[in-house]
């Protein structure tokens, strides 16, 4: 029995969580705004120290634990005055800046009572963009969680503005799980999961299971956001959908339910879960978070796009199928695949540049352009 029933009243009571059905060793936990924030827009401070209660849990089973935590812009309110004279963006660039100072050091602190150490991670979409970045990043995490320390990402409010911001934290999530090859992200929200309609209607039912081939949501998700959320339902949706075709469970439950983090281990608690595909490459995973990253376009013919995306076959890309190239880009970078009308089909590492690319276009019996290792198609995921 390793849970410590010292920390956690509700753990007296019922023991018996350290046999977690669930048997994920590396998992990110996503805490979403409304959380961790009251309703007059403050921090919940009660609840982070639960949340931290529950984490102290699944360290103690052994777990390796990732933080993503939203919360900068509510503990900043609870510090300074939204600026006078400021514009919307800079309001929230400064109650960021002050608020993750105090967001950390309530983590830090009540992490410190269970003898557990944090580190703040703080990155912008351009850091999964970049290679260098990106390994960088990796290393970090490893080294982190190799000393035991509990990683605490957040986005960095002061630099993301506007287009350059993630959708949102689950966003981040969604690509930190991938990075770390998570076996799980249980994302935190404010409701019990997906419901197959507005949760708040009477009879909305929850959906506990969600399989790998199902990939629409609008018609049962509204864009209804909670109120201090950022994306919506809809994005989470769409976000665990493709982590789960990377190979990683995702859950989606109510992070204000008691001991919500043991219990969906145990399976005792309502919650949904996407389903992974087992199926999936680790090599992949970068591939498939860098659209924004993507140097140049080929669009290929409809004979590569049927090869390409036959089910059950790896097939490299030719550049017998080719058609066209758009833009530049030396060997290694990534380059978008559209078919002939410039519908996106997904995302490779070229083998080599546009010169050579352009060269052996429509060829026979060329090099591929991309390898199937360093492919990824979006008609798997959407
Ligand atoms: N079918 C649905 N099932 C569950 N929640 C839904 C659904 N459709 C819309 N929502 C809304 O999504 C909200 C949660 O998403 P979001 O606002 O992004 O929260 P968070 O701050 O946790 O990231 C819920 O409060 C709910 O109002
Ligand atoms: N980075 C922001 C949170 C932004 C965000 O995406 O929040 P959420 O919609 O709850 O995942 C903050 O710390 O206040």
């Amino acid at each position: 029995m390793a849970l410590d029933p010292r920390f956690c009243p509700t753990l007296r009571r019922r023991t018996n969580w350290a046999i977690m059905a669930l048997p994920y060793h590396r998992i990110i936990v996503k805490i979403g705004s409304n959380v961790l924030t009251q309703p007059d827009g403050f921090p919940d401070l009660a609840r982070i120290r639960h949340l931290v209660a529950q984490i102290a849990a699944l360290k103690k089973e052994g777990k390796e634990v990732i933080v993503v935590s939203s919360g900068a812009v509510a503990s900043g309110r609870s510090l300074v005055q939204v600026p006078t004279k400021a514009d919307a963006v800079t309001s929230r660039q400064v109650l960021a800046a002050v608020g993750q100072v105090k967001l950390l050091a309530t983590y830090a602190e009540l992490l410190a009572e269970h003898d557990l150490l944090c580190a703040q991670v703080l990155v912008t979409k351009e850091d999964f963009r970049d290679r260098v970045h990106y390994l960088n990043m990796q290393n970090c995490f490893r080294a982190l969680l190799r000393n035991n320390i509990i990683p605490i990402v957040n986005e960095n409010d002061v630099i993301s503005v506007t287009e350059l911001m993630f959708t949102d934290n689950d966003e981040l999530a969604g690509l930190v799980a991938s990075m770390l090859n998570a076996d799980a992200l249980l994302i935190l929200s404010n409701v019990d999961g997906i419901f197959n309609g507005d949760p708040k209607a009477p009879g909305a039912e929850l959906i506990p299971e969600i399989e790998p081939t199902m990939n629409s949501f609008s018609s049962f998700v509204t864009t209804q956001r909670s109120q201090f959320g950022r994306g919506g339902m809809i994005t989470k949706c769409h976000m665990a959908h493709k982590v789960a075709q990377l190979g990683i469970a995702v859950h989606i439950a109510n992070g204000k339910t008691e001991n919500v983090l043991p219990r969906l281990l145990a399976e005792e608690v309502a919650n949904t879960r996407f389903q992974p595909n087992k199926n999936a490459s680790s090599k992949k995973k970068w591939i498939a978070h860098s659209d924004l990253a993507a140097k140049g376009a080929v669009h290929i013919n409809s004979g590569a796009k049927e090869a390409l995306t036959a089910a059950g076959r790896a097939t490299s890309l030719l550049p017998v199928g080719v058609l066209g190239i758009t833009g530049t880009f030396q060997k290694g970078d990534i380059i978008r695949i559209l078919d002939e009308t410039g519908k996106a089909l997904g995302l490779g590492l070229a083998e080599y540049g546009s010169d050579k690319a352009l060269e052996r276009l429509g060829h026979q019996n060329q090099k591929p352009l991309v390898h199937y290792d360093y492919l990824f198609l979006t008609a798997d995921i959407s």
